[in-house]
């Protein structure tokens, strides 16, 4: 049911989740059930079967699987003409592309995907993207719970992204560092020339530092998510929004403006 004229506007928008079953998974179906304007129709996990999203007629699947499953899921969702809002990390712009390629011949149904659905951080990354033009040194610290399967995380790599154009855009050249690596990783990764370290502990959430640096002084801009209902309003917001923005959406900025 993607069109518009199909739907009762009074009736609560069904939705489903994928990954039902998991830390962001149960957080989402909670958040959902607690809508007043959202019926949670689907909760799906590992081994379930999609079926069960067309099954139950949702209008929105929210996919907070693996980076392994979330392309064939979100495949299997655009085919069946079912909106989805994607949490799930490992889109790189090749990713991007084909998702943008699926979409083209399902021109009524919206993607939204976004590797940060905290308010705090989407924040976070646009204060870092516009102090990157001003500081000649830059680096980025993640921090999160040791059962993160990947690394660096997803947000870490959109912020060194766009930090790096900025400073494309500004002129800027390399970061100025005459290190050399005595132990291999020492310096951390390297994402579009910006150095990204990832640290792992139990009590950890999620956590960013964007630490900049020039003459005489340092900026550091810092968010944390102390417990993952902080993700929630910013889920929900695209939920609402999805079915209004067909084709892909990516990031959570344009839904905030
Ligand atoms: N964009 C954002 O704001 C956030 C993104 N994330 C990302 O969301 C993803 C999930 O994170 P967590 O919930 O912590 O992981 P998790 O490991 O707790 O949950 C993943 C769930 O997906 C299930 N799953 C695996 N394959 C599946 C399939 N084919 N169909 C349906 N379910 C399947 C697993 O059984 C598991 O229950 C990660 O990529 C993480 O980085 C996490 C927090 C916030
Ligand atoms: O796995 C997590 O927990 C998180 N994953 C996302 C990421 O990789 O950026 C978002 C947030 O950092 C939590």
């Amino acid at each position: 049911m993607t069109d518009e004229q199909e739907r009762n506007p009074a009736e609560p928008l069904r939705v489903g989740v994928l990954g039902a079953r998991g830390r962001m998974g149960v957080e989402v179906c909670k958040a959902v059930d607690a809508a007043a304007d959202m019926e949670l129709v689907a909760m799906i996990d590992q081994g379930d079967g999609l079926f069960a999203a067309s099954d139950a007629a949702a209008e929105v699947v929210v996919d907070f699987t693996t980076p392994d499953v979330v392309m064939d899921n979100l495949h299997w969702c655009i085919d069946q003409g079912i909106n989805a809002v994607v949490g799930t990390t490992g889109f790189t712009e090749q990713r991007l592309e084909r998702v943008r390629g699926w979409l083209a011949r399902k021109p009524g149904v919206g993607v939204v995907i976004a590797p940060n659905f905290g308010i705090g951080a989407v924040l976070m990354m646009q204060f870092a993207a516009r102090a990157a033009r001003h500081f000649e040194s830059v680096e980025i610290i993640e921090q999160h719970h040791p059962r993160k399967l990947d690394a660096p995380s997803g947000t870490a790599t959109h912020t060194a992204r766009q930090i790096a154009q900025a400073r494309a855009e500004a002129g800027l050249g390399p970061v100025p560092d005459a290190t050399k690596d005595e132990v291999p990783g020492a310096r951390g990764a390297e994402i579009d020339g910006i150095r990204v370290h990832a640290v792992r502990a139990t009590g950890l959430v999620a956590h960013q530092e964007v630490l900049f640096g020039t003459t005489g002084e340092t900026l550091t801009i810092r968010h944390d998510s102390y417990d993952r209902a902080s993700f929630m309003p910013g889920v929900l917001l695209a939920v609402r929004a999805v079915r209004n923005r067909p084709g892909l959406t990516v990031g959570l900025d344009p839904l905030l403006d």
